[in-house]
């Protein structure tokens, strides 16, 4: 489990983190979403020990990343996706990192079999794709089984397979009961990735929600509805504060309203209805509606309100 204690960080003048708490669960994988600029990467550093937070705490399974005894065997991490020198070969590399953490060495031939590397064990990382350095760097956080994962943009830059392959991994080790928590700009893949949701903009929390509740909470989820009254109905519509508008074959979207409502107010008046169905935003807009106020960002002054 990962925890954050009205975490805080300033670089100079800047707030880049402002007094964040939550909890990312084992289990799940939990999105960390916002703009460019948010504060993702520099929690995500504290969480690792390598930025001190300005106030409050980040832990990992209650302890700071300083105090646990055995951190790759805790938290395995992918931040960027340069790892090792370009000369080493990926097994020496992969091994270094066992010996120092006290990893068996026989888990490097396990990871490289798990992320796809292994006929490629003996070359020089230099000589590597993104993807391919991508999956070392995967390789590397998978190295001591960790029970936290923790990936900062794992998909930039890769393939629909690498793309298709990271989700997969993501969602088994979830589903092995791992805290999996991911940052991404790349909302359908999000979508179809995370549970749950934690989304910051200006450094402050906007919504740590399952993913469900996100999208239910769109302003833009909206319901098709056909009827032979469709005036009448769109009148009784708007007059109980509905926006409605024409769709396609005479139908009417009724944004921001459930099958029920529109269902229960056709039944009140007698109207018949021909068609009724929802069509759920999608975390794009979702995302869109919930990061309004905090695109363009521009860093908060200490001293300043936000
Ligand atoms: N080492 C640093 N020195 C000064 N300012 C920094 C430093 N690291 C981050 N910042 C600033 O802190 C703020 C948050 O940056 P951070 O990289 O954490 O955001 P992010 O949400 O990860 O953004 P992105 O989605 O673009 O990667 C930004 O204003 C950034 O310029």
């Amino acid at each position: 489990m990962i925890t954050l204690e009205n975490l805080s960080k300033s670089f100079g003048s800047t707030l880049a983190v402002d007094s964040l708490s939550f909890e990312v669960a084992a289990g799940k994988v939990t999105g960390f979403l916002g703009p460019n600029g948010a504060g993702k990467t520099t929690s995500m550093r504290m969480l690792l020990g390598l930025d001190a937070p300005s106030g409050g705490r980040a832990l990992i399974n209650g302890v700071s990343y300083g105090q646990l005894a055995a951190p790759l065997r805790t938290v395995g991490a992918l931040l960027e996706p340069r790892t090792g020198h370009r000369g080493q070969r990926a097994d020496s590399h992969l091994c270094g990192l066992a010996r120092s953490n006290s990893i068996p060495v026989s888990r490097v031939r396990a990871v490289l079999e798990e992320v796809g590397l292994a006929e490629a064990a003996k070359r020089r990382i230099g000589t590597f794709s993104l993807g391919m350095r991508q999956r070392l760097g995967i390789a590397a956080a998978l190295l001591g089984d960790p029970e936290v994962l923790i990936f900062d943009e794992p998909v930039n830059g890769l393939d629909a397979d690498g793309v298709a392959w990271i989700r997969g991994l993501m969602r088994a080790k979830a589903a092995s009961g791992a805290t999996v928590f991911v940052s991404s700009h790349l909302m359908s893949e999000m979508q179809s990735t995370a549970d749950h949701l934690v989304v910051i903009g200006r450094g402050k929390l906007l919504a740590d929600e399952s993913m469900d509740n996100v999208l239910a909470a769109s302003a833009q989820n909206s319901v098709i509805v056909a009827s032979p009254q469709a005036g009448e109905l769109a009148t009784a519509l708007q007059r109980a504060g509905y926006t409605v508008v024409a769709a396609s074959e005479g139908r009417l979207k009724v944004i921001g309203a459930s099958p029920e409502v529109v269902g229960g107010i056709a039944h009140t008046m007698g109207v018949r209805v021909n068609e009724l169905g929802g069509r759920q935003a999608s975390l794009e807009q979702a995302y869109t509606e919930l990061t309004a106020q905090s695109l363009d960002y521009v860093p908060t002054r200490i001293g300043e309100s936000s």
